[in-house]
């Protein structure tokens, strides 16, 4: 049976569509059926124009990636999900994304899937763990099978040696300080084959 993977992202200004995109490259390589949805936007217009980049971001992706739904959870088999940090916390519209989830959970239907975070922050310690565990808080309480990279691959290493997830952080142009396309591939990789054993 082919292994079902949903990316769920948030990204203002591109560094975690970025690195989503690289988790679905990698787990389309490795032959699973991948859904890379985006948390829908919250921000007003308003805030959104105020800063170039998130405009841009925004009106590049709103008509290409489509935006998560509830039904996307059950659907899957696994999730990818990748936010920047928000004071060490996750975005507002990851967390409204979660919590449209009530429904499923109390009917168990979250209960075993497969599930890992990525993360960003402008600095290198600027929340990128804490936000990761947070995430992780969520899926905890979903039944979830929480699958971390720990220091299973060298590539974990050359992206600055988070274990709970790959994170990067952002110079004020935006562009990854860190090196992190070969951990992404190796977390897309290692959740999926986690997520293929369970669905033997
Ligand atoms: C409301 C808000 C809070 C943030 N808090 C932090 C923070 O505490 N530490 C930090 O290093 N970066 C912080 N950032 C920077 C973002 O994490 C950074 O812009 C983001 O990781 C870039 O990812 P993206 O391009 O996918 O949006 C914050 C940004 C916003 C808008």
């Amino acid at each position: 049976m082919t292994t079902k993977l949903a990316i769920i992202y948030y990204s203002s200004t591109g560094t975690n569509y970025q690195m989503a995109k690289w988790a679905k490259d990698e787990a389309e390589k490795q032959g699973a059926e991948v859904k890379l949805v985006r948390a829908p936007e919250l921000a007003p217009m308003e805030a959104i124009e105020q800063n170039p980049a998130w405009k841009e971001h925004f009106e590049a992706t709103k008509d290409v990636v489509p935006e998560a739904k509830v039904d996307d959870l059950e659907w899957a088999d696994a999730f990818i999900i990748s936010a920047p940090t928000r004071f060490g916390n996750v975005p507002a519209q990851i967390k409204q994304f979660f919590d449209m989830a009530g429904g499923l959970w109390a009917q168990g239907k979250l209960v075993n899937k497969v599930a890992s975070a990525m993360s960003s922050a402008q600095n290198p310690h600027g929340g990128q763990e804490a936000t990761i565990l947070n995430i992780y808080t969520t899926m905890y309480h979903w039944g979830a099978i929480v699958v971390s990279p720990g220091y299973s691959d060298d590539a974990i290493f050359a992206a600055g040696g988070n274990p709970y997830g790959t994170s990067v952080s952002v110079d004020g142009e935006g562009n990854m300080k860190e090196d992190v396309e070969g951990a992404v591939r190796h977390q897309a990789k290692r959740t999926l084959e986690v997520a293929t054993k369970l669905n033997q």
